[in-house]
Order: C-alpha cells, then sequence, then structure tokens
C-alpha cells in the first residue's frame, strides 16, 4: 500500500472554487417517538471538496459520517446551512430539481449484496440509467463493455446475475453503475468495509485509477483509518456530529491534533506484531497524557 495519493495538482472544473461546499451543515432528525426531542445528527458541519480530490470522512459508529454523505445527495434532511455544487445551492432542491444531478453526483454503498437488483443481469443494470437518460441502445451496449473493461470485469460479465459474482466483483458492478454517466463526484459510504483484505486493496486501488483517469472527486465515508490513510488527499474526522479535525491525509493519521483523533488511531487494529507492540505503548503514553490532561472532550473547537 502507498502511504497517501498525491493532491490534484488543479481543479477540474475550470473555477478555482471547490466542487463541493458544506457551510454550516446541521441535520435534525424528527422524532419518530412521542415527546422524544428531536436528534441533532449534524451540528454545523463544514467542508469543501476540490475536483479530483478524495476527501475521507473518519470517526467512530454514530458520529454522522453517513448522515453527511446523504445530505450532500439529498437524503438527509438539512435543516440549517448550505450545499453547493460547483457554486449551486443543492441542498434546497426538491426531488426533481435533484433529478438533474444524477449526471453529476453518484454514490457506492457499502453492500454490493443488497445494492444491486439481483433479477438483472449486469448488462440491464448498466444500460438502465444510460437508456434512462435518452442514450440509444447500441450506444449503452458499447458504454457497457468499456466501463467492464475499466473496472476489470470480463466481457461475458454482461450475462450473468450479480449472484453469480464474488463481494469485490460485485462492488466493481456497483462502480460501473455509479460511472455510467461520468459523474465529477462520487458520495462512497464504506464501499471496502464488506470485502476480504485482499479485495479491499484492489477496489481502492480501481477508485485511485479512475480518479486519476477521469479527474471525479470522492467524498469517502469509513470507519478504517488504514483506508482512509490510503485513499484521501485530505481527511477529515467527526466526532458527535462535528468535525472536530481536518488536514492532510498522511499528517492527521500519523501525528493528529486533536486528542479524539490520537485515541480513534491508537484503537485501529494493527496486525503486525512488532507494530502492535509500538502501539501499546504509544497507548500507555497517551493514557498518561489524558491523566494530565483531562478528559478527550475537552478538544479543541
Ligand atoms: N433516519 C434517522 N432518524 C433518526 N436518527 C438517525 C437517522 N439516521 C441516523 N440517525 C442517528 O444519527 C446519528 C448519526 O448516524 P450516522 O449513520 O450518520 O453515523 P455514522 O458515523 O455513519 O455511523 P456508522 O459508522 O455506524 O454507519 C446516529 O446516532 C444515528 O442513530
Amino acid at each position: 500500500m502507498i502511504a497517501s495519493v498525491e493532491a490534484p495538482a488543479e481543479s477540474h472544473n475550470g473555477s478555482d472554487g471547490p466542487l463541493l461546499s458544506i457551510e454550516n451543515v446541521t441535520v435534525q432528525y424528527p422524532s419518530k417517538r412521542w415527546r422524544s426531542p428531536d436528534f441533532l445528527a449534524l451540528k454545523g458541519v463544514s467542508l469543501d471538496i476540490r475536483a479530483g480530490e478524495t476527501v475521507g470522512l473518519v470517526g467512530e459508529s454514530g458520529s454522522g459520517k453517513t448522515t453527511l454523505g446523504r445530505a450532500v445527495l439529498g437524503l438527509a434532511p438539512v435543516t440549517t446551512g448550505l450545499i453547493r455544487y460547483d457554486g449551486q445551492v443543492i441542498s434546497a432542491m426538491n426531488r426533481k430539481q435533484r433529478r438533474t444531478l444524477s449526471d453529476e453526483i453518484q454514490v457506492v454503498f457499502q453492500d454490493p449484496y443488497t445494492s444491486l437488483n439481483p433479477a438483472l443481469t449486469v448488462l440491464d443494470i448498466l444500460t438502465e440509467p444510460l437508456l434512462t437518460a435518452g442514450t440509444r441502445r447500441a450506444e449503452a451496449e458499447q458504454r457497457v463493455k468499456d466501463l467492464l473493461e475499466q473496472v476489470h470485469l470480463p466481457r461475458d460479465a454482461s450475462n450473468r446475475l450479480p449472484r453469480e459474482f464474488s463481494g469485490g466483483q460485485r462492488q466493481r458492478i456497483a462502480i460501473a453503475r455509479a460511472l455510467c454517466r461520468d459523474p465529477r463526484l462520487i458520495v462512497c459510504d464504506e464501499p471496502v468495509s464488506a470485502l476480504d483484505l485482499s479485495n479491499q486493496s484492489r477496489v481502492l486501488d480501481l477508485f485511485i485509477e479512475i480518479q486519476e483517469r477521469t479527474g471525479v472527486s470522492y467524498l469517502f465515508v469509513t470507519h478504517d483509518l488504514s483506508v482512509v490513510r490510503y485513499i484521501s488527499h485530505r481527511v477529515a474526522v467527526m466526532y458527535k456530529g462535528e468535525i472536530i479535525e481536518t488536514g492532510d491525509a498522511a499528517k492527521v493519521t500519523t501525528q493528529p491534533q486533536e486528542p479524539y483523533t490520537q485515541r480513534l488511531l491508537l484503537a485501529a487494529p494493527v496486525p503486525d506484531p512488532a507494530r502492535q507492540a509500538s502501539r501499546r505503548a504509544a497507548r500507555q503514553k497517551f493514557s498518561a497524557q489524558l491523566r494530565v490532561a483531562g478528559p478527550i472532550d475537552n478538544r479543541a473547537s
């Protein structure tokens, strides 16, 4: 695995501004139970993503990572704040207006076993978004051949059903589907966490390869720090609905400034025994520092 990817040299959208700009966004889920308060899942989150950039969103379970990805996709209610895409405010768009963005913003979900329609062949899964957009069938079928090649699946994959593929191969089909209409931003929600380690690194390499070729940006949601370090240019760390630290991926994942990020780093599993020993020593040192510094909630805002 490489240490971290090179930052994109320049914006692909021809402007100096970010491709995606999340500005002070709050998401409040309405309570489903009588007299219980609404739940504030995001508390004033701000984050930019430039064209061609991968921003990794990391944090423990329940910190709000998926909610932020869903807010970008228009699937979680933005209560206050704004989300701009290429300068245009998208957070206030209705469903019909959002549909016009499906060429631009796509998603790859965690579970390749449930994200693909089991009754459709790969050809049907991949031609459907193209035919819906008005592409002629012959052209759509040629495009599917190209897409299968791009994600390193054999051309005869077209005629098979999702159940005939392994988890890693299914995730490649899901990636091909996300690529159908040449998006400029893909929200990746834990796209490798259901895969075994060797498939994880192959699929991560595929994401990087696609980005190098197309200049697509990724908002990459994961709880796994080694994944985030591998794939991201920058990392944003979420804690209880807030972004508490952002910065260069290599720096945040090796020299985090915030005690919470330090704790997250120390809690990450390390298979190599020598590294485990040094991790244990670091953990003990960090615990001693914490005893002096006070509880981890006392982080800088
Ligand atoms: N539709 C919903 N209605 C009410 N609360 C929700 C809803 N979706 C998420 N939440 C709550 O919002 C908080 C953030 O959830 P979210 O799924 O964004 O976290 P996460 O960081 O992605 O967690 P994980 O890594 O486990 O997926 C959690 O406390 C969750 O219970």
